[in-house]
């Protein structure tokens, strides 16, 4: 189990981390999702050890963690991080880089090892290439087999899908995370992309400045987000005033009124989303968005009503 007890980091004046509390059972996915520069990586980095704490101390299973000025080679054995820049070696070949750790004492193992985390990347066709033969997203593949390659307890993973393509992203999270699950490996991800956190994991920390602004089931989070920082993570939002209350909607809960009944407003402009439109219009001076099956022409009246 992991734990980080008021756990604070700077790198110069500013504070980075700022007494950071929270604990992590085994097998569970933790998401961190805040926007860039709030602390993500510091936190990642500050978890596997390659940073000097300036207050708070981290455990993992009951044993403290040290940070650089006590280790000669950063990093617990147990973990594995996965770093933004992959740090792959570019003149040996796809296989080679996702065996690195592993021994060769045992070479039928470590064959059978490497082909299983190919498979779960999906590059088994790119076994024998050269790593500087590879695409950004075909690199970030070998990286994320590497970091899985010697059975961590606990895998550490900085933005893992960034420079995978939509088409084969959905997949290969489907895949990596259940092997996760099934291997029982405890992990969390820093990312700000919000379908990776709804879907993959047991908690999301939204982060900023440095901080834990909320915790809680992706459930939790999505339907109750405390501010609009929050809901902003999940697509446009609207703040709102109802009842002289502030609140914040999402487009899917606003709908248009059937009847003149309602907050009248004007259709500013509509942008087709695939399977529905996203209208943007003007109420009582406030920007809003709201999904409609079908386009609306601007300039027309409309009444919205909330849908919760
Ligand atoms: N080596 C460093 N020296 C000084 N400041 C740093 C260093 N690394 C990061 N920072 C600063 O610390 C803050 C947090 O950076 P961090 O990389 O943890 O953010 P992040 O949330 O991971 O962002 P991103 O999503 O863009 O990767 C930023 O203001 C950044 O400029």
């Amino acid at each position: 189990m992991l734990q980080l007890q008021n756990v604070s980091f700077s790198y110069a004046e500013e504070i980075n981390l700022n007494s950071i509390n929270f604990s992590v059972e085994k097998g569970a996915h933790i998401c961190i999702l805040g926007e860039s520069g709030c602390g993500k990586t510091t936190l990642l980095k500050a978890i596997y050890g390659l940073l000097d704490l300036t207050e708070g101390e981290i455990l993992w299973n009951h044993e403290k963690l040290l940070g650089p000025a006590y280790h000669l080679i950063p990093g617990h054995p147990a973990m594995k991080y996965l770093a933004q820049d992959f740090d792959l070696m570019p003149y040996i070949s796809v296989e080679d880089n996702i065996g690195k750790h592993l021994s060769r004492r045992y070479m039928q193992q470590r064959k059978e090892r490497i082909e299983e985390l190919l498979r779960v990347v999906d590059m088994t066709a790119f076994a024998k290439t050269h790593v500087k033969l590879l695409s950004g997203g075909q690199k970030q593949r070998v990286a994320l087999a590497r970091a899985m390659a010697k059975e961590p307890k606990l895998v550490l993973l900085d933005e893992p899908f960034s420079h995978i393509d939509n088409f084969r992203r959905n997949a290969l999270r489907r895949d990596l995370y259940a092997y996760l699950k099934q291997e029982n490996i405890t992990c969390i991800t820093a990312t700000h992309d919000s379908e990776e956190a709804l879907s993959f994991s047991n908690e999301i920390k939204v982060m900023r400045e440095g901080s834990f602004i909320q915790t809680g089931k992706p459930e939790t989070i999505f339907n109750s987000p405390k501010n609009a920082y929050v809901a902003s993570f999940f697509g446009d939002v609207n703040l709102l005033e109802i009842d002289e209350e502030p609140r914040i909607l999402f487009p899917h809960q606003l709908m248009i009124s059937t009847i003149e009944k309602g907050w009248k407003g004007r259709v500013l402009k509509s942008y087709f989303k695939g399977s529905y439109y996203l209208i943007e219009a003007l109420m009582n001076k406030n920007q809003v968005f709201f999904k409609h099956p079908v386009s609306l022409e601007k300039g027309k009246q409309i009444y919205l009503e909330s849908t919760v």
